[in-house]
């Protein structure tokens, strides 16, 4: 398996397209305004392979085209769910998502493995504005059996980036890719991303 396509859903405003745009460029934007759903791609080595790694993120606003949240749990091998510390309401979307996939996954006779889900508290940098504890993140990581990472797509390349990878390779490892029922339109090539980054009026936090 050499293609690994990963969705990074979560509530509006958690710090999605912050978290794969630090992965991809080492840096951290603090505005990021996108108003079209899009696929990032890169090429990357993961022990010794090559992998076509995609990554999906969602627009939250409404959008020409927009696929639906069950089309994009279809399309992903493995998920990202983010939610932010410091907001209660996106802890509980990330839980509403990480049930939806684990029952859309128990309804898919065709899957051969469970897809592989990280759960995220993004925005540690703002923990004494915390909504979220950080136990209440561990239980549901156990409970929707996923790995569970809190860190700040603001201060810590470092930690993105190994979540990142190590979802990648759970991904690889864990068999063959499903068949694509529906990919989400858009795709965005890495020029076009250092376009939008660099381009866009950076605000800081
Ligand atoms: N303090 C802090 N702010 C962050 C962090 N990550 C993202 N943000 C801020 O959170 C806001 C939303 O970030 P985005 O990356 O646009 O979030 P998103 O989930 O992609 O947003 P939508 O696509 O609109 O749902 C921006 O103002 C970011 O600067 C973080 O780790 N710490």
């Amino acid at each position: 398996m050499n293609d690994i396509k990963v969705a990074i859903l979560g509530g509006e405003g958690v710090g999605k397209s912050a978290l794969i745009v630090r992965f991809l460029t080492r840096r951290f934007i603090g505005e990021y305004a996108s108003s079209s759903e899009c696929i990032y791609r890169k090429r990357m080595s993961v022990d010794g392979r090559q992998l076509n790694l995609e990554l999906y993120d969602p627009c939250s606003q409404p959008c020409e085209g927009k696929t639906t949240l069950n089309e994009q749990i279809h399309w992903a091998d493995g998920f990202v769910v983010v939610y932010d510390i410091s907001d209660r309401s996106s802890f509980i979307t990330a839980t509403a998502i990480v049930q939806l996939i684990r029952e859309l996954n128990l309804g898919a006779a065709k899957r051969d493995s469970e897809p592989v889900v990280f759960l995220v508290g993004n925005k540690q940098d703002l923990c004494h504005m915390r909504e979220v504890g950080k136990e209440e993140g561990q239980r549901l990581a156990t409970e929707g059996r996923c790995q569970f990472y809190e860190l700040s797509a603001a201060e810590c390349y470092q930690e993105v980036s190994l979540m990142f990878t190590k979802l990648v390779r759970n991904a690889s490892l864990n068999g063959k890719a499903k068949e694509r029922r529906r990919r989400p339109s858009g795709s965005k090539s890495m020029a076009k991303l250092i376009n939008n980054v660099f381009g866009k009026r950076r605000k800081s936090v």
